[in-house]
């Protein structure tokens, strides 16, 4: 191009009119570059500009002005007075233009509610682009005018110029003529003219420069012009007004599908309204899916709102570019002001110059001064053109993007339409179903009340009929109408007298009822009278039971012969037993045959059990109230531990009766409430010690209940309660070990001490309000062997002496008590102190004599034997009642002197130890007779409770 136009240079004078003064510039830009060389190409022309100029331009306008635009229509176009000042202005501020004042877009009310006033919001918006375009012709109006006179201010200059020449031609030739002398001079005179043409030549290239920037300028304006009225304000503004316009289309579209939708609904629904309308539910469900679409359109127009917010802040941005083109031009003229008065300057100093030619070499060498400072400027010139071209270019660049922007806020307007399409579809659709749906429901509802009409009809001509043969009938039944009146009337009558009948029988009844609770309650009183006297009754008969069986009951058990002891040579026995009569004991002793006679006689292979079923009427007693005593008594390994204890798979007495006692409770419980107390005591060389404390070894004491009962308690003996088998076995455990601490050698000591198990059951009848307490006196005694045999000494004969002395004491209290003596000597051994209460009065004994069956120990089981039948000759008194009195806690009187005979008095033959011991078989036959006696009279018991004699 730049090439072109230097070639063209030479033509441009052939052309002329509109073309002569663009030929011109041409010709001279060419002379310009000519001179210059071909160091810089100049970048200018429109043709340089290229569409990408051209777009961003065109984009610079668009985005400067449009955010106001749009802020003004968003505002309702509620304009401040200073608003409408700088709209009125001629615009001489240019920055206030750019910087409306914020009040103007403050108000911001929704898009949906400027909608209505869209047709004002135009006019409005006309006036303001319209306020706008003057504006901008104002502004290009003057830059013509400053363009103008720049012009006659060249032409101006050039006229100058070509007068300077004239002159300067004029001199030369005068001084040519006058002058020819002086060569040297003249050289010199012409090197200055060299100068000032090569000045005047700068003058003439700074001018051609400002030129270009003028046309540079110009093209821009221009340029801006076109573009503005291409495309300007009207693309962005075109585009929301079609926007808004479809926005406002849409508004109305749902509205009107509003507005023609619920009606048909709210029709739907008043006409199912009825709760048997079957299709209330769809109507219902197709009421909530138009909800549904509503509420995603109403999203689609915030989606919509937030899109103009975008090409608004986009707007801004444009704006703001807008801003920097004006500062650009702003330079760009101020640059040219300074070129110009700088040239002007230089026209003035040529002028002057030439007026004074004496001064001509110096302003000479100014020229040259300022034609280095022109040069200078120049470049500055270029520099900040270059500046502004990168300027420029950036805008382009800022610019190319907001158009990427615009279109993809364009295609997201577009798919938001098209959505509003699809969902318009949608909503057609669902109208179209629901139409569908409408109809079928009136057609249902048509078909409906056909058939309910003809069904109707149908049932009403059946009922007619009915009717007509239920008129019949009722013809027929008229007389039998009249029988139920009748009958009717006759009820009535006695329904009236109902509540009197009622209330009469309730009377009755309740007459009767008591009648008859108040004889249950006598019935009962009788039947609790005769259970009391019954439960007497029974008490007293096994108490007679067991007294007929003897107070005093002495039993034989023989031990069997051990393994060891067969293994021996002395293993035959010398004992013998009646097959025909259990209670005959015949023992062979020096050649002699004695028989003893007991109450029961127990031969080796006799069980636990069955020992056990013997004893356990005394056991039930205990229930009763009775006291009870069971002695084991014999020599050292006769078996005594055996029967009482027993071992663990076998258990003795002791466990078996209070088994049987918790059995007896546990099925009188209904009734009866017991509670079962147990103490274990040890009784060694006189020494009474408590075998369930803590402490074993501590030494007891029998006293006096201080109660004035005269009864004998032992202070701080151990009473456990037990409530269990279980119960029972942790009792036996403790006193056993207890007495296992307290010796050296348990079998030793347990040989040598006697062993009182005490057992007593306390009851109260809830329903006779009885109350009983018996004790039952479990004892294993000491071993009795004699000292002389057994030839002891020291502590062992101490041993022995004691050991004899107790039982010596217990012999001759049942001596004493058997002779009905004034005293009985329970003092004499702790033994018999402790058992007073349970030997004395109403009390039961049975004494368990245990003996060895082999020879070497005859003469000790003869002792055993005659001590059995020394015990077995005394008969307990039974006059004092077992009855005690009512809350009674002992069941006889302490003191033998309070024990009267039931029965008869039986007068027992006096058969000293001594006698009896050496009596042989003699003693055995005298004491069969009370025995067998007894026997008797167990048979005629039934009978009539005979008293027994000795
Ligand atoms: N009826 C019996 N059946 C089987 N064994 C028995 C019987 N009687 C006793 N014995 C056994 O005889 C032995 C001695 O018995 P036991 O210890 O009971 O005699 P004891 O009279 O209590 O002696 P001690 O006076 O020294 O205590 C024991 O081993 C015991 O098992």
């Amino acid at each position: 191009e730049l090439d072109r136009s230097s070639e063209d240079g030479g033509d441009a004078e052939t052309q002329g009119g509109g073309g002569a003064m663009k030929a011109d510039r041409k010709r001279r830009r060419g002379s310009a570059q000519r001179v210059r060389g071909k160091v810089q190409p100049v970048r200018r022309s429109s043709a340089l500009l290229s569409q990408a100029v051209m777009f961003g331009t065109r984009k610079t306008w668009d985005i400067g002005h449009t955010p106001c635009l749009q802020e003004l229509w968003k505002t309702d176009l509620s304009l401040d007075a200073s608003s409408m000042d700088f709209l009125m202005s001629d615009g001489e501020d240019e920055g206030s233009f750019l910087s409306l004042p914020a009040a103007a877009f403050s108000q911001r009310p929704s898009l949906t509610a400027d909608f209505t006033d869209t047709n004002t919001q135009k006019q409005q918006q006309q006036l303001l682009i319209q306020s706008l375009q003057d504006k901008v012709c104002e502004f290009q109006a003057r830059i013509h005018s400053e363009e103008v006179a720049r012009q006659l201010l060249v032409q101006h200059h050039r006229v100058k110029q070509q007068t300077f020449r004239g002159n300067r031609k004029l001199q030369e030739e005068q001084s040519s003529a006058t002058c020819n002398s002086v060569t040297v001079l003249q050289d010199s005179e012409d090197l200055d003219c060299f100068r000032c043409l090569e000045n005047e030549q700068l003058v003439i290239r700074l001018r051609t420069q400002v030129k270009e920037l003028e046309e540079e300028l110009l093209d821009h304006s221009q340029e801006v012009e076109r573009l503005r009225s291409e495309l300007g304000a009207t693309d962005l503004e075109k585009q929301l007004e079609r926007l808004l316009v479809e926005n406002e289309r849409l508004k109305q579209e749902l509205k009107t599908c509003r507005s023609s939708e619920l009606p048909k609904l709210d029709a739907t629904a008043e006409t199912c309204s009825c709760s048997c309308c079957p299709y209330r539910q769809d109507v219902e469900v197709l009421r909530k899916e138009v909800s549904c679409w509503e509420a995603q359109a109403r999203q689609k127009e915030q989606r919509l709102a937030e899109v103009e917010q975008l090409l608004q802040d986009r707007s801004c941005r444009g704006e703001a570019l807008q801003r920097q083109l004006e500062e650009s031009r702003r330079r760009q003229v101020e640059v040219e002001h300074r070129l110009s008065l700088r040239l002007q300057e230089f026209e003035d100093e040529l002028s002057c110059q030439a007026a004074m030619s004496p001064r001509a070499k110096f302003v000479s060498q100014m020229v040259e001064v300022e034609s280095a400072d022109s040069q200078k400027i120049l470049a500055e010139m270029q520099k900040k053109n270059n500046a502004l071209q990168e300027q420029l270019n950036v805008q382009r660049q800022l610019l190319r993007e907001l158009e990427t922007q615009l279109h993809e806020s364009q295609r997201t307007c577009a798919q938001l339409r098209t959505q509003i399409v699809v969902y318009e579809g949608e909503m057609e659709r669902t109208r179209g179903r629901l139409e569908v749906e409408v109809q079928n429901l009136e057609e249902e509802k048509n078909r409906v009340i056909e058939e309910a009409f003809i069904r109707a009809e149908s049932e009403m001509k059946a009922v007619h009929e009915n009717l007509a043969g239920v008129r019949m009938n009722l013809l027929s039944l008229q007389p039998a109408l009249r029988t139920l009146t009748s009958d009717y009337n006759c009820l009535k009558r006695q329904v009236q007298d109902f509540p009197f009948m009622l209330e009469k029988a309730i009377s009755e009844a309740k007459q009767e009822i008591c009648q008859v609770i108040n004889d249950v309650s006598s019935t009962n009183q009788e039947l609790l009278r005769k259970y009391k006297r019954e439960m007497n009754l029974r008490k007293k008969c096994h108490n007679e039971l067991v007294r007929l069986k003897g107070n005093i009951r002495v039993f034989c058990r023989v031990r069997p012969v051990s393994q060891e002891e067969q293994d021996s040579a002395d293993a035959r026995t010398a004992l013998s037993f009646d097959s025909d009569d259990d209670a005959i004991l015949y023992l062979s002793n020096k050649g002699k045959i004695m028989t003893f006679e007991l109450d029961k006689v127990f031969p080796p292979q006799a069980t636990q059990e069955e020992v056990f079923q013997e004893v356990q009427s005394l056991v039930t007693s205990c229930i009763d109230g009775f006291n009870v005593c069971i002695f084991a008594y014999g020599q050292t390994g006769s078996g005594k531990t055996y029967t009482m204890e027993g071992v663990a798979d076998d258990p003795g007495i002791n466990q078996r009766a209070l088994r049987l006692l918790f059995f007896e409770v546990t099925e009188k419980a209904p009734d009866w409430d017991y509670s079962i107390t147990v103490s274990m005591v040890e009784i060694y060389n006189e020494t009474l010690r408590d075998l369930l404390r803590e402490n074993p070894t501590d030494k007891l004491d029998i006293k006096l209940n201080p109660d004035g009962s005269g009864q004998l308690y032992v202070p701080g003996l151990i009473e456990i309660a037990v409530q269990s088998p279980e119960d029972i076995n942790k009792v036996f455990e403790l006193g056993h070990v207890n007495r296992a601490t307290a010796c050296t050698n348990l079998n030793e000591h347990s040989s040598r001490s006697h062993a009182l198990l005490i057992i007593t059951v306390s009851g109260s009848n809830s329903t006779t309000g009885t109350c009983t307490q018996g004790r039952l006196n479990l004892v294993d005694l000491a071993g009795s062997e004699r000292i002389g045999k057994s030839g002891a000494e020291g502590s062992r004969l101490r041993e022995a002496q004691c050991i004899n002395k107790s039982l010596s004491a217990l012999g001759d209290v049942i001596s004493a008590l058997r002779s009905k003596q004034s005293h009985v000597p329970f003092r004499n051994s702790r033994l018999t102190y402790l058992l007073q209460d349970s030997l004395s009065g109403d009390s039961k004994t049975l004494m368990m004599v245990q003996i060895s069956p082999l020879p070497g120990n005859m003469s000790e089981s003869v002792c055993s034997l005659k001590f059995a039948q020394r015990v077995r000759s005394v008969e307990l008194s039974s006059s004092s009642s077992s009855r005690r009195p009512e809350n009674s806690s002992t069941s006889s009187s302490p003191t033998h002197n309070s024990v009267e005979l039931d029965s008869p008095p039986v007068t027992p033959i006096p058969l000293p130890i001594s006698r009896a011991s050496s009596a042989g078989s003699t003693v055995s036959s005298a004491s069969r007779t009370p025995s067998g006696s007894r026997r008797r009279s167990q048979s005629q018991l039934s009978a009539g409770r005979l008293k027994l004699t000795a």
